[in-house]
């Protein structure tokens, strides 16, 4: 579990950075933060990985204060996926790559060896490949592979997607979402809503250093205060069920206004067009 108490942070002693912040992310959860540039979203993350520590307030990991806990103790606990995996990756090849983290760790050996062998098997890596020689994609998943191979308790991922094309983000979320489903907890800040609408189970607003917004994810993305506040931009399914709203009164009622997903405003337009056919059939006869 995280907790934020009343959290305050800063880079420098007169700017204020963080004004307050206050949440608890249970294990196995699935948690995006979102809000404008310049927010306070990747000062959280450093601060859960302790890269940063609160000039008052409390960061706890499952209790324990992080300004308490050794770097190594904190590492086995939050693996941290930076924006850009060249700020990650270090070593020749593939396989060293993924073997950095239990070295640093002091676990090097035959279990670090298994695991390694079987996450170049899942990822489908080739274990030679000069990491630098990989394109943006693949490095970023390697980068993400280095943190799965250890199985921290608590993943975060900052801005996870940036920077790759459908098919390598899809590749991507895919094995976030798979270690999601095996139990991990998932902190992810993100840009894109429509990464959030589909992964993302809960969704922290910050705005100006603060939490504005805190629910499941769709209770956020369907929140005009918020997302104007935060100047976000809801996933396009959400739009048009707004749209559809706004331009026929007489949908504002139906599921059509309320769809999240593609299934839902499917099944709600097929729902809306039996009802109607239903309705001329009734008054021809
Ligand atoms: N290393 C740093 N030193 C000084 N100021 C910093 C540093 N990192 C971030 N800041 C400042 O802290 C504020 C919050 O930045 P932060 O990166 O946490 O926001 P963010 O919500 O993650 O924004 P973005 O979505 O653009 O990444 C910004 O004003 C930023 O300029």
């Amino acid at each position: 579990m995280i907790e934020f108490d009343d959290v305050h942070a800063s880079y420098e002693a007169t700017l204020p950075i963080l004004k307050g912040v206050s949440f608890t992310i249970r294990d196995g959860e699935f948690v995006a933060f979102v809000g404008t540039n310049g927010a306070g979203k990747s000062t959280t993350m450093r601060l859960v990985n302790g890269l940063l520590k609160p000039d008052a307030g409390q960061v706890l990991i499952d209790g324990v204060p992080t300004t308490e806990l050794r770097t190594s103790e904190l590492a086995r606990r939050v693996g941290f996926l930076f924006q850009n995996p060249d700020s990650q990756i270090c070593c020749n090849t593939v396989r060293e790559e993924l073997l950095f983290g239990f070295k640093a760790l002091g676990q090097a050996g035959p279990e670090a060896d298994e695991r390694v062998d079987a996450i170049i098997e899942e990822f489908g890596f080739d274990a030679d490949d000069d990491p630098f020689l990989l394109n943006r994609g693949a490095r970023q998943l390697l980068a993400l592979a280095s943190i799965v191979v250890l199985a921290p308790p608590v993943v975060v991922l900052d801005e996870p997607t940036t920077g790759l094309d459908y098919r390598e983000c899809a590749k991507v979320m895919d094995i976030v979402r798979r270690i999601h489903e095996r139990g991990t907890t998932v902190i992810m800040v993100c840009h894109d809503m429509e990464v959030v609408a589909d992964y993302a189970t809960r969704c922290i607003v910050m705005s100006d250093g603060t939490v504005v917004d805190d629910a499941p994810t769709f209770d956020v993305l369907r929140n005009r205060d918020t997302l104007e506040r935060a100047s976000l931009v809801p996933p396009q399914i959400v739009d048009l069920s707004f749209e559809l709203a706004r331009d026929m009164p007489q949908l504002a009622e139906t599921a059509v206004a309320r769809a999240n997903t593609v299934d839902e405003m499917l099944a709600a337009v097929a729902e809306e067009a039996r009802t109607t056919q239903d309705v001329e059939r009734s008054v021809c006869a």
